[in-house]
């Protein structure tokens, strides 16, 4: 059996102002910072340790797992920095306050900006400010989307994980994910088979650490947030509600 762990970002300054992140590379707050030294100090006492980490090209992911590291005393251990990890393009949306916008379209279409399987939010203009397409972060202009639905996630997660991230887990490396909300959802839509109407409820919580428990072919046996399981679930619910007016 394999163990795949799995963390969120902390709360990020975008989170705290309810606004739409995407791939806009915005910074953890006070309570962030926290969040991913709690989960590091809660990973170090249970016992965990890891081989290899692989995290986005954002800063709130990458600074969520150097802080968990670091409270581990594993800021050594190898990183993997890829867009692939990126949260889901939020097009057109991005900057924009959510709640603000569900007082303007309504609650149900801003579940479905946020939420739908195949639905993606307007896109961004290529010559929009907020347009990433000049970053040099990014191989070329091509793999900078204009906007995504979490298809278009999946799309990109899966191929990293199957081809990157699957081979070192069953090569024995004991690996940890920091990611975001929706491409860490791509994934466990994968992992866990979830249809597509059922991902729409699935939210994930910043910064505690989720467990995949996994067999030899990678399928998931269970699964466990560390800590307190009210908490997750409560705040799992909380992110739930940022789309309502
Ligand atoms: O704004 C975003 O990029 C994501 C994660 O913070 O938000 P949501 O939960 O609305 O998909």
């Amino acid at each position: 059996m394999y163990k795949l762990v799995l963390i969120r970002h902390g709360e990020s300054t975008w989170n705290l102002e309810n606004r739409f992140t995407g791939w806009t590379d915005v910074d953890l707050t006070p309570t962030g910072v926290s969040q991913a030294m709690s989960a590091g100090k809660l990973l170090k006492a249970e016992g965990w340790d890891f081989d290899l980490c692989y995290t986005s090209v954002l800063k709130r992911a990458i600074r969520t797992l150097w802080l968990t590291l670091d409270e581990m005393d594993r800021t050594w251990l190898p990183v993997v920095k890829d867009y692939r990890l990126n949260e889901r393009h939020y097009g057109g949306l991005q900057g924009l306050n959510k709640a603000d916008m569900a007082k303007q379209y309504g609650d149900e279409q801003v579940l479905v900006w946020r939420r739908s399987y195949d639905t993606p939010p307007p896109a961004l203009e290529a010559t929009d400010p907020r347009c990433e397409r000049s970053d040099r972060r990014y191989p070329n202009p091509e793999a900078v989307p204009l906007t995504e639905c979490l298809k278009d996630t999946v799309a990109r997660v899966v191929p990293y994980w199957t081809e990157t991230i699957a081979p070192s887990i069953q090569s024995g490396k004991r690996v940890l994910i920091a990611a975001h909300g929706n491409s860490i959802r791509a994934l466990i839509k994968y992992l866990d088979g979830i249809s597509d109407s059922d991902i729409v409820s699935l939210n994930i919580p910043n910064g505690i650490p989720l467990v995949y428990e996994l067999d030899e072919n990678l399928k998931p046996i269970r699964h466990y947030y560390l800590g307190d399981a009210a908490a997750a679930a409560a705040a799992a619910a909380a992110v739930a509600s940022q789309g309502k007016a």
